[in-house]
């Protein structure tokens, strides 16, 4: 395409040019001060995709296109508002680039280049996964781009001798378009060069001179093409927001998958413990969620069938199995903990669960939907407190729990009521905390608002990460009541270290060591199966270990040792056949001779019962 093309030069005099403000400080520094909010924008986005906080809003039940739209609209509103700002000021201080020129040509111009800008920010923003590293980048891009702007594309443009397809080619990169919209609307480059030129008119829009209408059309199509690649690469990208894409991949081809996920389950199998056969009540737990799945029951909110999560091994080491073929039930109204030492599988089925992470096999059912198929139907009745507290630190913990309550269509008084009933239940109400800024709040205060946050707008199922880590007693107290109140019409699975929180909150208990349960129940019934014994704790004078031991031996030849810690040990002794007033007899006689400082006998609790389990089934695993 050939265009005939003005350079500013062959303007003709005026009677009158005062130095401009515009030609004084170029125009590289309204390029620069039009693309200021470009690394705004950039790494707010990424800010959010970095702190996970659009995975939270996605589990939340805010749908992709709606947190697109909003986003878009949003910052399209604030660079308008900047815009504005810049030319109204522009010109009450008389600066001719934004004087000149008819206000309805610069509002189309500016209008179509914020939001080339927007989308283009949106489409940078999906190969970032660092807010600072964007930054950053967005900074140096932009004093960059205003820089070849000014060095590299204007000798081009300006030069007659070059065709005009040049610099229409470098039209494409958005900053250079910027560059020459400042260049027409700006008066001549020098005083010398004394000009007619009064700025650009509706009429000059049409005018292949000034090249406005050739911008305006690579800016639409820039725009609509930005656009259609954030969403390719948001959508099928590999997992970069942190939120497990339910593609369609799975519903197009279920046949295909179900086959890969046949192959993977075979597989496995050989990885699965072989203690997994002897577990009574865990075998139990699989023929229920068998019969569930044969004949659904719509009291049962959560159905995992043979829930599987390998990590495959990077770097050369090996395949870890985090869940290793996990079947569980759990009801309505029912609180259900799932324990485990560190490295468990905890979390790792919570991230299935919550569509973080995508099963490598098997399946799970959230109140009869699959996580392989309807995730995205699953986030509008599903609440979740993650491990970690996933919030902005510029929002108050009210204005939280209003946007998450709005996403689960709470609106008007209904919202304000649940918003209060919700921050006074996690202790955040009085004292004006809740209006506060959540960088002010201390960890537990943010931890106490993730949890409001889960149970806010009435999701049918609720994860709870380790909701009570690092939360004084009387905070965990009220934050156990919100729980306890909460549970009553719906299903929460809660992962914790806390026996005591297990004790207080679930109505069923599920301990894990390498990624498989090891036993299900309740606490009651996980002490009786599990216990059976007392437990006896003895302080002595150090080097009176061997002799205490031989002691307890003496009472209950079947005494296991739990622990021996710097004088302290625990034995744990069979209730059958144990007489309890010989023990005290014993242990009374023997306070005198054995240096024994401190005694006690207790039946075994449920961290008795977990240790048990746990280093039961580390054994059987070796
Ligand atoms: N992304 C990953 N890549 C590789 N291995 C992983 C990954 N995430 C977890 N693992 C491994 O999987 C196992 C289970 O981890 P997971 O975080 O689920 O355990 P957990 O029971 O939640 O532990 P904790 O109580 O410490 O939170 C661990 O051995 C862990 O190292």
């Amino acid at each position: 395409m050939q265009f005939e093309f003005i350079k500013d030069m062959p303007r003709v005099a005026q009677q009158e040019f005062p130095i401009d403000i515009s030609f004084l400080v170029g125009k590289l520094v309204f390029v620069w001060m039009i693309m200021l909010y470009f690394p705004v924008i950039l790494s707010n986005l990424v800010y959010e995709k970095e702190q996970k906080l659009r995975t939270i809003m996605k589990m939340h039940g805010l749908g992709d296109m709606a947190y697109w739209i909003i986003s878009y609209c949003y910052f399209l509103l604030l660079s308008l508002l900047y815009m504005l700002f810049l030319v109204s000021f522009g010109s009450i201080f008389g600066i001719k680039l934004f004087r000149l020129s008819d206000y309805r040509v610069q509002f189309v111009v500016y209008f179509a280049y914020i939001n080339l800008q927007v989308s283009f920010a949106f489409l940078m923003a999906t190969f970032f996964s660092n807010c600072r590293t964007a930054s950053v980048t967005g900074y140096l891009f932009t004093i960059g781009s205003a820089y070849s702007g000014e060095y590299l594309f204007r000798p081009i443009f300006e030069d007659m001798s070059l065709s005009r397809s040049w610099s229409t080619l470098m039209e494409l990169f958005p900053p250079f378009c910027l560059y020459r919209i400042i260049y027409e609307f700006s008066p001549p480059p020098s005083p010398l060069y004394r000009t007619d030129f009064s700025g650009v008119h509706w009429e000059d829009l049409s005018d292949h001179k000034n090249g406005m209408l050739d911008i305006l059309i690579i800016m639409a199509v820039e725009w609509a093409t930005f656009l259609l690649l954030t969403f390719f690469v948001d959508e099928f990208g590999t997992f970069r927001n942190g939120i497990r894409k339910t593609v369609s991949i799975f519903r197009s081809n279920t046949d295909q998958s179900s086959h890969t996920c046949q192959m993977q389950t075979i597989q496995l199998e050989e990885f699965l413990p072989s203690v997994e056969t002897d577990r009574t009540d865990v075998s139990r737990e699989r023929e229920t969620v068998q019969q569930l799945l044969r004949e659904s029951d719509s009291n049962f909110s959560v159905i995992c069938d043979n829930l599987k999560k390998v990590y495959h091994g990077k770097d050369g080491n090996a395949e870890k199995i985090a869940v290793a073929g996990l079947s569980l039930s759990v009801q309505r109204g029912q609180c259900f903990g799932i324990l485990g030492p560190n490295g468990a599988g905890k979390t790792s089925l919570i991230s299935m669960l919550t569509g973080f992470t995508k099963p490598t096999s098997g399946t799970a059912y959230i109140d009869g939907m699959d996580i392989r198929l309807d995730m995205n139907k699953i986030y509008t009745g599903i609440g979740v407190c993650p491990q970690f507290d996933l919030l902005w630190e510029t929002l108050t913990g009210r204005e939280h729990l209003m946007f998450y309550g709005r996403l689960k269509n709470l609106r008007g008084g209904a919202l304000d009521v649940a918003v209060e009933h919700s921050l006074r239940s996690v202790r955040l109400f009085d004292g004006g905390i809740a209006d506060k800024r959540v960088a002010k709040y201390s960890g537990g205060m943010k931890r106490r608002l993730s949890v409001a946050i889960s149970l806010i707008g009435d999701p049918k199922v609720v994860y709870m990460d380790e909701p009570s880590s690092g939360l004084d007693p009387a905070s965990r107290r009220a934050l156990w009541n919100a729980v306890m109140s909460a549970k009553e019409n719906r299903a929460i699975v809660l992962t914790t270290h806390s026996m005591e929180e297990a004790e207080a909150l679930c109505d069923r208990i599920g301990i894990m060591v390498n990624g498989s349960l090891q036993c299900i129940g309740n606490s009651k019934e996980l002490k009786a199966r599990y216990g059976g014994t007392y437990m006896l704790t003895v302080t002595a004078a150090a080097g009176e270990e061997a002799a205490v031991e031989q002691l307890v031996r003496s009472l209950c030849p079947a005494a296991n040792g739990v622990y021996r810690i710097s004088g302290t040990q625990k034995f744990e002794m069979p209730k059958q056949g144990l007489r309890i007033s010989e023990v005290f007899q014993a242990m009374e006689r023997a306070k005198s001779w054995l240096n024994i400082a401190a005694w006690g006998l207790s039946d075994a609790t449920l961290e008795d019962t977990f240790i048990k389990v746990a280093s039961g089934s580390d054994a059987s695993s070796v």
